[in-house]
């Protein structure tokens, strides 16, 4: 039995700024959590390349205000620092600017060193990167310098990592009290290199999005028996393929029975095959825990028929694939039973519309609007859950992108929920589980052996042998 652990928390900006509020109203000046976030990036600096010459870029607010910071406490450390400028600071940031008391370069013609700390813009960049700053930025790139990223490495959204402008890719990003969506999705997880995070006594607010951490497995009952472990129930198409993989991720998973309506010429093995008619029997009795529906599946009037039924029903479910097309064309999508739906971005747009720039907020929406938790899949998985939790995947590999791959992952899920897990729990840990299986088998993975991976994945997380 798995139990889900809090991850790392993943701040907007409109979060950070509620923080960095809030801590001001409790007695905190601005200069103060300045003062600690230039402290504890120099000290993460120091430890990383220690003594090495090294090139400040500050920028016009506090992020820049940071970076004078840092370039005087390196300097104090006997460091060889220069800073470079692109305009005057403003705010809390000039009095940090007014006591470096040595040049400052322009950004426009200063001289790379060995290693570039990034303070240019953090979370206040509102706008695509200046062309100035950018052609700087390129010129500089071209030095082969270590960087170091104040916060966020600059030209990146801090709430959907989106590139506003071509970053000088950081080798470590020091994000200060937490951090930011933007660490973890798109070019911004490309860009920040190791994210390192300096407590600046900053609380975070309530409901913030979180990164899928690590199940824990609880030791299983030595007088369990096979239905007791959650019976799953897969409804699947007439692709043989796919119905298999579901079926056998979910015994994998830790399922205790797995019976199988569909995938016509799948082997008997472990697998239990069964009609349409005896299927339905079995809906709502100990056998079936949770059911997934749609694994190889076309649309027509079979699979709708289910759909129907299952929606309306109490028992927890799991819709992928060929159920998705059956339920983007349903009129009414009213759900009843527990419901976990796990899209890939065209499946995504088909049920819900595109998701345009802030994915995290078109997933949170869907699920809102579905009353179910919805798992969009890709390169980072978002699961979210219809009370407005929030949380990211990036515990995988692109060998993950696979015929098949899907369908393995919806067998753990319904695994997972038959188990007695809560939906979004149930999703973050099979979403962890299938990433970690990806990781483990790396190169020339195919969908057939994540099933098999499933294991020692389990197993590493300690499970009784
Ligand atoms: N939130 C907090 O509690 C703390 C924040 N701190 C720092 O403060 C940063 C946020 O500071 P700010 O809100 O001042 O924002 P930034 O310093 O990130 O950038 C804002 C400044 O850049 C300008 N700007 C924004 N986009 C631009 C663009 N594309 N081209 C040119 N100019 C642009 C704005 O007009 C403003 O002057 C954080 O990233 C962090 O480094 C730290 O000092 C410690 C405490
Ligand atoms: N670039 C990537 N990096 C990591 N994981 C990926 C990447 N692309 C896809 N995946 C994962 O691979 C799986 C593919 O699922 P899906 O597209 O439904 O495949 P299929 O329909 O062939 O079964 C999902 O779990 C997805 O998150
Ligand atoms: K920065």
């Amino acid at each position: 039995m798995l139990t889900i652990p809090p991850g790392r928390l993943l701040l907007t900006a409109a979060q950070m700024r509620g923080a960095e509020t809030a801590a001001i109203g409790a007695g905190t000046t601005a200069e103060t959590l300045m003062a600690r976030a230039a402290t504890a990036a120099a000290r993460a600096i120091q430890a990383f390349a220690p003594g090495r010459p090294t090139l400040v870029l500050c920028g016009p607010g506090n992020n820049g205000g940071d970076g004078f910071g840092v370039a005087l406490r390196l300097a104090a450390a006997g460091v060889a620092v220069r800073v470079a400028g692109w305009t005057p600071s403003t705010g809390p940031a000039s009095a940090f600017a007014a006591r470096w008391s040595r040049p400052v370069e322009r950004l426009s013609n200063t001289a790379p060193a060995p290693l570039i700390v990034d303070a240019l813009f953090g979370t206040g960049l509102a706008r695509p990167l200046a062309d100035d700053v950018q052609a700087a930025l390129d010129r500089l790139r071209g030095a082969g310098a270590t960087v170091v990223a104040l916060d966020l490495p600059s030209g990146i959204d801090a709430d959907t990592g989106a590139a506003l402008g071509d970053p000088l890719a950081a080798d470590m990003t020091v994000a200060f009290g937490f951090a930011k969506r933007g660490h973890g999705l798109g070019a911004g997880r490309r860009a920040s290199g190791r994210v390192v995070i300096a407590d600046i006594g900053l609380a975070a607010p309530a409901g913030c999005t979180r990164q899928v951490a690590p199940p824990k497995l609880k030791e299983m009952d030595d007088d369990v028996h096979k239905y007791a472990r959650g019976g799953v129930l897969v409804i699947a198409g007439e692709q043989a393929g796919a119905a298999r993989l579901t079926a056998l991720a979910a015994l994998r998973a830790g399922a205790g029975a797995v019976t199988l309506v569909g995938g016509r010429g799948v082997p008997a093995d472990a697998i239990m095959a069964c009609d349409d008619d005896a299927a339905f029997a079995l809906l709502g009795s100990p056998k079936v825990r949770a059911v997934a529906l749609g694994p190889g599946m076309a649309e027509g009037e079979r699979g709708r028929d289910w759909l129907r039924r299952l929606l309306a029903a109490t028992t927890p479910l799991v819709i992928d694939a060929g159920g998705l097309a059956l339920l983007a064309g349903l009129g009414d999508r009213s759900v009843t039973a527990p419901l976990v739906v796990t899209p890939h971005a065209g499946e995504f747009a088909r049920l819900f519309g595109a998701p345009g720039i802030d994915r995290v907020a078109a997933v949170a929406a869907a699920a809102r609007q579905l009353r179910a938790v919805v798992v969009a899949k890709g390169r980072e998985t978002i699961i979210a859950a219809p009370d407005g939790r929030v949380a990211i995947n990036t515990h995988a590999t692109p060998w993950l992108a696979t015929a098949g791959s899907g369908d393995v992952l919806t067998g753990i899920v319904t695994a997972l929920l038959a188990q007695g897990l809560a939906p979004f729990d149930a999703a973050q840990g099979a979403v962890w589980l299938h990433g970690d299986a990806g990781l483990r088998g790396g190169a020339g993975l195919i969908a057939d052996d994540i099933p098999a991976l499933l294991p020692a994945v389990l197993s590493a997380l300690g499970a009784a042998s």
